[in-house]
């Protein structure tokens, strides 16, 4: 389990429905505060997730669509906040069900929005914005809140399709997407409901915590939030030394894919552990600690194939198992990054699993095979994309944390299932999980009876670095290793 407040439930729509109906007892006093909290969140939100695109335009176009409820209220209370930040924006506002079917709160946010801009806010029926030619920079959909879910009418529907056509160069749902509604992004108010997460039209779930769960327990879903990195945002005692910050082994490494070891030991090297060995063919040695030198860099025999011989066994033996200062000297091992499928290599780091008992290892990329990944006791966490979970899945051990890597990352251990809701396709380029290996291990080798701590942390910690590079550089012209100059000001929350 991890410490409340690391993780927040995710709910079905029945469960959120009772929910809320606890929170508010459909009390408009009670709730209206809460609408002004999720549409301040969705606007801070969406502003910094425009950042991704570069700046937002001083002449922004908002198109808003607006229901008759609490979500088309939080929508306009959003739209509010975006015109009062940019004070040359404009929104263009669609009550799609009419003006006069709007519910009291969300009649109260569009008459604040109203107010707070005039002369910037124009309604638009369904035919303006179909003929809309010039586009939007930013739409916000409103449409239907969980509470109310019909079969979408044809005539909303038509809307939406027409809404998905037009130029728009940022999409965010409210909480849900409304039918059709393609977005970009959606914004989780207070509570993630499962069905988000199914949804292919979501885009990216971003979850706004507006305190609904503070101390809450965790349910068998859960969302991660930042404070899963919160222990290492401590200062560290000054009675210690680099043994006390753990030391990662890691294997991997060949001649086909040299540089995805060197990205792990990289991440490694930033996640705060004491030490990294790196175990590579030794033709790669010299070069890679030239390279980086604050690494312990050992030359392996190398296979014909160009990955690490089985002859070499002995050695990393005696190395994983050294003594320095009473300290067994590997505190976690990775295996796997850029290993490629050389038989040899295979055989290699099956005799590895097979021989170590206890040292906590990470298993990721050419690793993930069915029989390495069942091979010996040692507590492990698995790092599958899709294709290699589907390769491995019937031989995941019991006890195993898996980490399933995608758009959405998940992380199961236990019948229990935790989701990223950070990090974006600028993370879509080779190297991306050779980092996030590099990370988990380090963070492993620090805590190593903790993996399911490591295996959260690191994702978070990885995703949210990804968020921060896109939107310092775009999801462009970047390289993967940028993402870890961004691990610090993630940790010191300069740019959240
Ligand atoms: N330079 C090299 O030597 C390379 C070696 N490669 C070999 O492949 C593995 C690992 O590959 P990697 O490119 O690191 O990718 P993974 O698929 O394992 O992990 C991807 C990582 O990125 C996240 N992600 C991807 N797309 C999205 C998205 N749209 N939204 C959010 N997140 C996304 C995903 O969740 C993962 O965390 C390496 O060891 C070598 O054996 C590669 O070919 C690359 C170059």
């Amino acid at each position: 389990m991890l410490e409340p407040g690391a993780a927040h439930p995710v709910l079905t729509i029945d469960e959120a429905r009772q929910f809320e109906a606890a929170l508010f007892g459909g009390d408009e006093t009670r709730e209206w505060p809460a609408m002004q909290r999720a549409g301040r969140a969705i606007a801070d939100a969406v502003l910094r997730d425009y950042r991704e695109l570069g700046a937002f335009p001083e002449n922004a176009r908002v198109l808003v669509l607006a229901g008759k409820g609490h979500n088309g209220g939080d929508a306009l209370i959003a739209a509010r906040h975006i015109l009062e930040k940019h004070p040359r924006a404009k929104a263009a506002v669609c009550f799609v069900f009419g003006e006069q079917s709007l519910r009291p709160l969300a009649w109260r946010a569009h008459r604040e929005l109203a107010q707070a801009a005039p002369e910037r806010v124009a309604v638009f029926d369904a035919a303006a914005v179909q003929k809309d030619g010039a586009g939007f920079d930013l739409c916000l959909d409103g449409i239907f809140g969980f509470q109310f879910r019909p079969s979408v009418d044809e005539r909303v529907a038509q809307l939406i399709d027409s809404v998905n056509a037009l130029p728009v160069c940022l999409r965010a749902a409210v909480d849900m997407p409304s039918g059709s509604f393609r977005a970009d992004f959606t914004y989780a108010t207070g509570i993630v409901k499962t069905p988000v997460l199914e949804n292919p039209n979501s885009g990216r779930v971003r979850y706004l915590d507006l305190g609904f769960f503070s101390g809450s327990p965790c349910r068998d879903t859960a969302t991660l939030t930042p404070a899963a990195l919160a222990p290492l945002r401590a200062l560290r005692s000054s009675h210690t030394d680099k043994r006390d910050y753990g030391h990662l082994f890691i294997v991997g490494g060949s001649r086909k894919y040299p540089g995805a070891v060197l990205m792990s030991v990289q991440a490694a090297l930033r996640s705060g552990a004491g030490l990294v060995t790196a175990f590579v063919p030794e033709s790669l040695a010299p070069v890679f600690a030239a390279q980086v030198p604050e690494a312990i860099w050992h030359g392996m025999a190398e296979s014909p194939g160009g990955g690490l011989a089985l002859e070499d066994l002995p050695v990393f033996r005696e190395r994983v198992s050294e003594k320095t200062s009473g300290t067994a000297n590997a505190t976690a091992l990775v295996i796997g990054p850029g290993l490629s499928r050389d038989r040899e290599s295979f055989a290699l780091v099956t005799e590895i699993l097979r021989i170590n008992e206890n040292i906590p290892v990470v298993l990721d990329a050419d690793a993930l095979q069915s029989d390495i990944i069942a091979s010996g006791k040692a507590p492990r966490i698995l790092t599958p994309h899709a294709g290699e979970y589907q390769r491995v899945e019937a031989a995941i051990p019991d006890g195993a944390v898996v980490v399933r890597k995608g758009p959405l990352t998940l992380i199961e251990h236990s019948g229990r299932k935790y989701i990223s809701p950070f990090g974006g396709p600028v993370l879509a380029r080779g190297g991306s999980g050779d980092l996030l290996a590099g990370m988990i291990g380090g963070l492993l080798a620090q805590a190593p009876g903790a993996l399911l701590h490591a295996a959260c942390r690191g994702t978070v910690w990885h995703g949210m670095a990804a968020d921060c590079l896109a939107r310092a550089h775009g999801q462009h012209a970047v390289r993967t290793t940028q993402l870890l100059d961004f691990l610090p000001e993630v940790l010191r929350g300069v740019s959240q």
